[in-house]
């Protein structure tokens, strides 16, 4: 597979990290204007490091663009012209839409529209993913990419927003309760490094029991919930002071900030 990353910037640095990782491209092109921070990549023998957008689109199939929203229009108008039917074109911008892709280079491309995480980094992102109706016909091929970088999943182009706050932006909200949990262990007498190992694997494991299981949180969490024990104790403390409600109230935030990007 010949893999062209355009922006490699937080994500496509993710993304690509997640390529060499599972080691998915055949050859690798990685863009952005100043090269300073992504030379180190040239190590790889298939990775070429360029700010020429054209020339990695001459020489990759999947097209992978990771650049700002405000970036992608002129981008796009850039590489047109060099759009063929080998080509797969892979947006990760969030807010654009596929048809505002399809205005500038045409409904007779492969267009997919795909919501990843920066876990892609380490193969383990959840990663959203929806296509014009031409590019249907290239969706296993995408998810096939993406399921070699964690778990993907095909929704409707409508579901993207909502998709974008809780996988992409998700790593974040996740990340600030794996730090709270760490604050609280060393509150309970830990230090730092093995609170944040034990606050870590615990996260780990109890995502890892519902995907493994396929039981609902509450029937886990029913398990763990001694009578009159210290667990029920802690959450129920926990819910006085809003945590369902701060994390949803939080996620609904993040999704109207994401409407205002789309109409700027
Ligand atoms: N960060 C995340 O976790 C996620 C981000 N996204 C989406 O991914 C996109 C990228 O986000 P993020 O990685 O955070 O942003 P960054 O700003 O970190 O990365 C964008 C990169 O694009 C490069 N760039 C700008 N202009 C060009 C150009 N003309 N040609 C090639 N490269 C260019 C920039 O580098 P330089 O200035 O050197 O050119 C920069 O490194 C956004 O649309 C965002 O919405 C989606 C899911 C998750
Ligand atoms: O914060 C943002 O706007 C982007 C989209 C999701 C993750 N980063």
């Amino acid at each position: 597979m010949k893999i062209a990353i355009i922006g490699a910037g937080n994500l496509g640095l993710s993304i690509a990290k997640g390529v060499l990782h599972s080691n998915g491209a055949t050859t690798m092109y990685l863009t952005k204007r100043n090269l300073d921070e992504i030379k180190n990549f040239e190590k790889y023998g298939n990775v070429t490091v360029t700010s020429d957008n054209r020339e990695a689109v001459k020489h990759s199939d999947i097209l992978i663009f990771a650049v700002q929203p405000g970036h992608f229009q002129a981008i796009l108008e850039q590489v047109k012209d060099l759009l063929t039917e080998k080509h797969v074109v892979i947006s990760t911008i969030t807010g654009f839409s596929i048809s505002k892709m399809e205005e500038t280079i045409g409904s007779d491309k492969y267009i997919i529209r795909s919501m990843p995480n920066t876990a892609i980094s380490v193969s383990n992102s959840m990663t959203c993913i929806c296509s014009n109706e031409l590019g249907k016909k290239r969706i296993d091929l995408a998810k096939a990419i993406f399921n070699r970088m964690g778990h993907s999943l095909e929704i409707p182009e409508e579901q993207m927003q909502a998709a974008t706050v809780i996988c992409a932006s998700g790593i974040a909200f996740w990340m600030r309760l794996i730090r709270a949990t760490t604050q609280g262990a060393i509150q309970l007498g830990f230090d730092a490094k093995e609170a944040q190992e034990l606050a870590m694997h615990t996260c780990n494991g109890a995502a890892n029991l519902l995907i493994e299981s396929g039981t609902h949180p509450e029937e886990e969490i029913d398990r763990v919930t001694t009578p009159k024990g210290c667990t029920i104790e802690g959450l129920n403390e926990m819910e006085h002071q809003g945590l369902s409600s701060s994390l949803i109230r939080g996620i609904v935030t993040s999704f109207e900030k994401i409407s205002q990007i789309r109409k700027g």
